[in-house]
């Protein structure tokens, strides 16, 4: 259960969300709102230094990672944003005989309480855990927030998708807990807890309400897993009895991702909260809606830190090739920042951002154009400083 004090700080960003956009649903008007990350404490969004200056712990990541990491890097120091990087590698040690992440590195994300990640690569089958999980694991970010906006400029079938996805973020199929029972059949566990699914349905309530979507919508497959989905479920059921002004209504996840690909616009009016496999996919398929991975940020949001990155990974086919969208990234350090209170920055970098694909003639590969990540990332410090 979140503290009291947290409670109000939510109601304050519900204030400011309130302000910053009215409710129409062309993409331009809703952007804001969409990638608004409702802090669930404002003690724990970033320390200022005496100099003026927050520190945020900056985790480059693999593949494409160092690219798109040094794109945001310009692209804040155009800005002016107030903000020293401390940077940190998690390249995995060996302690005790298991994988871990170096202790500078934890150090420095719980000093700094904000980070931005980059993707992490992690070995299929054999190899070491996934160090994004362990991180999500080690600090507690109790919820995965994706966000997914069409982007003006850029053509898909639909030009309305907005949707807020909300995935449980520390347990589920993701436990890690498996094991071989005889030769030949292994058993995954899958782990889900009464506790761990309150607090995100609780989360999900709140971000509903400071950002001003009307309804919860519970995804789910209990009609299988009856006892495990079944508890999720009941868990937000008792919630939604804390937040009469907020709908609540539960549908399946085979039946939700046939009708978000048929039409996605209803799906605007609310928040989806749901178990962590289904969110990772689920966030994949609506990426892909609105032009691919290259476009979706997230939030991994604790109560004593939380770590932003962007949905996708680290895109080995295009690594060290100069090819890779930096927007989701981007987008992700904007809710970051909002996150923190530094608004008019992010507010300021998106503007910029969202304006060059929009112009459509320095844009990267994936979404159809010719540019390297350098020419797109220097049309957009191009803009801000001109603006
Ligand atoms: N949070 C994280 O750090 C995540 C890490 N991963 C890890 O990343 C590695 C690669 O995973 P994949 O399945 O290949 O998924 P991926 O997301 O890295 O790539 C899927 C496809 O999308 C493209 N793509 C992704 N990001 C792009 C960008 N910014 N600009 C342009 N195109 C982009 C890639 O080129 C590729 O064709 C794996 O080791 C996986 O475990 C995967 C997802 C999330
Ligand atoms: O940890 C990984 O390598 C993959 C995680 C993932 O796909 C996600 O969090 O969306
Ligand atoms: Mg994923």
């Amino acid at each position: 259960m979140l503290a009291s004090k947290n409670l109000s700080n939510i109601a304050r960003g519900a204030v400011r969300s309130s302000q910053v956009s009215d409710p129409k649903t062309h993409a331009d008007d809703i952007l804001t709102r969409s990638y608004a990350s409702a802090a669930p404490t404002a003690a724990f969004a970033g320390q200022k230094g005496p100099n003026g200056k927050y520190t945020v712990t900056l985790i480059p990541g693999d593949g494409i990672g160092p690219e798109i990491s040094q794109s945001v890097k310009d692209i804040y120091s155009a800005a002016k944003v107030p903000i020293e990087w401390e940077e940190v590698d998690v390249t995995p040690i060996f302690k005790n005989g298991k994988t871990a992440i170096p202790d500078y590195a934890i150090a420095s994300v719980k000093k700094n309480t904000v980070a931005l990640k980059g993707p992490l690569a992690t070995p299929i089958g054999k190899g070491h855990v996934s160090l994004n999980l362990t991180l999500r694991r080690t600090f507690n970010l109790f919820a995965n927030v994706r966000p997914c906006v069409s982007i003006k400029g850029f053509k898909t079938p639909y030009d309305d998708v907005n949707t807020v996805l909300i995935r449980e973020n520390t347990e589920g199929e993701y436990s890690g807990i498996e094991h071989e029972i005889v030769d030949g059949v292994v058993q995954s566990i899958k782990l889900i807890t009464h506790e761990a699914s309150e607090r995100v349905a609780r989360y999900a309530f709140f971000y509903a309400r400071s950002t001003g979507r009307k309804r919860v919508t519970a995804v789910h497959k209990a009609n299988i897993m009856k006892m495990s989905d079944g508890m999720f479920l009941s868990a937000c059921r008792q919630v939604s009895k804390d937040f009469p002004e907020i709908q609540y209504d539960e549908d399946l996840l085979d039946r939700v991702c046939l009708h978000i690909t048929q039409n996605p616009a209803p799906y605007a009016d609310r928040v989806m909260v749901m178990p962590n496999l289904y969110g990772d996919i689920l966030s994949d398929m609506c990426a892909g809606l609105i032009g691919g991975l290259g476009l979706t940020p997230s939030g991994n949001i604790g109560r004593d830190a939380s770590i932003f990155e962007a949905v996708h990974g680290s895109a080995p086919d295009i690594a060290g090739k100069g090819l890779a969208n930096p927007t989701a990234l981007l987008l992700s350090s904007l809710m970051m920042l909002r996150h923190m209170n530094l608004n008019e920055y992010a507010d300021k970098i998106e503007k910029a951002a969202l304006g060059t694909i929009a112009e459509g003639k320095t844009i990267t590969g994936d979404l159809g154009g010719k540019s390297s990540t350098k020419e797109y990332t220097a049309a957009i410090v191009d803009k801000i400083l001109k603006a």
